[in-house]
């Protein structure tokens, strides 16, 4: 058991028609609340860091703590960069350790995006690390940019397979209508899911990836507005829908605001329940146990990845 790149994870995944998770980490408490976790239900893990993660917790200590959960369970962890914006980024994780890069060159036109991952796949292949791309545009916060719903763009399935075989790269994150962050549908949830039929059909035992893929539990944002928070008309991706996409190839499924939801509600609660706690282990103690049952939960229930390690 170790620190793994996804390829094992994703044949099994695609074979099986579930998902592996692909869990946001900032901080010591959400990896641990997410190990914890996938320890319990058995499930391969896939860790992912943003650019706005190494820049809040510094790449060396996500790296050593991403080692630590290794050296402390027996699960097999591939650690991701998110979003990585350029050559330079994928480069720098390539070569500290990282398993498995993501190039989002989706913000380019189709040939530039295509140069750019080809090179990015072809350097991180010589070094045995994987390759995650986009094609189409998410709505939502991405990048710290916020991408308006004009701006988005679905993914088309005739140019996904010429990207694939164009680049090399080793899984795809397409565009169906997920989109990043808490507030992702204004009236009824709709994803595409022809489309998706469509790109899996002419991409047969290829991974695909769905991003923008939180649930937005009315759990959570109930107690965060209960207990002070703001969060009126969060809406996030149902639950079921995440279940059907995993039987058409989607091996993968990002989910950051979920986390941060879980932490910040339960965080919330013990602020006004208890104004008197000032020691940081008695807030972010049940921060980090609300994460666990969170994520034990999408394992077990959603993504079906429980006990597949
Ligand atoms: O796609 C994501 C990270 O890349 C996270 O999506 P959510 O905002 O839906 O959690
Ligand atoms: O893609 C978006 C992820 O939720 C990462 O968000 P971040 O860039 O704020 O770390
Ligand atoms: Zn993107
Ligand atoms: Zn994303």
């Amino acid at each position: 058991m170790g620190l793994v790149t996804s390829t094992e994870m994703f044949k099994k995944a695609y074979e099986g028609k579930y998902a592996v998770g692909a869990f946001n980490v900032n901080d010591m408490e959400i990896i641990q609340g997410i190990v914890e976790a996938a320890q319990e239900e058995q499930a391969p893990l896939i860790l992912q860091v943003s650019a706005g993660a190494r820049k809040y917790a510094n790449p060396v200590y996500l790296k050593k703590l991403v080692e630590a959960a290794v050296e402390t369970t027996d699960l097999d962890i591939c650690l991701h960069l998110d979003h990585g914006a350029d050559f330079e980024i994928c480069k720098s994780c390539v070569d500290g350790g990282f398993t498995s890069v993501m190039i989002d060159g989706s913000k380019y036109p189709f040939e530039e995006n295509i140069a750019l991952t080809k090179k990015v796949a072809d350097y991180a292949h010589d070094h045995g690390v994987v390759v995650e791309a986009e094609l189409g545009k998410l709505a939502g916060i991405e990048d710290a940019v916020n991408v308006g719903d004009h701006e988005a763009s679905f993914t088309d399935p005739d140019e996904a397979v010429e990207f694939v075989e164009r680049t090399g790269c080793d899984s795809l994150a397409i565009t169906i209508g997920t989109s990043h962050g808490a507030f992702k549908f204004k009236g009824t949830p709709k994803l595409d899911f022809p489309r998706l039929e469509k790109i899996s059909g002419l991409l047969p035992g290829y991974p695909l990836v769905l991003h923008g893929s939180s649930s937005v539990p009315k759990e959570f944002v109930d107690l965060c507005n209960q207990y002070g928070g703001a969060i009126p008309g969060a809406q996030g991706v149902p639950e079921d829908m995440l279940r059907e996409a995993a039987k058409w190839g989607v091996c993968k499924i990002n989910i950051d605001t979920d986390l941060r939801l879980a932490m910040t509600a339960s965080i919330r609660k013990v602020f006004v329940e208890q104004p008197q706690v000032f020691d940081p282990r008695e807030y972010l103690g049940p921060g980090r146990a609300a994460i666990k049952a969170m994520v034990a939960h999408k394992l077990k229930d959603v993504l079906g990845c429980a006990g597949k390690l």
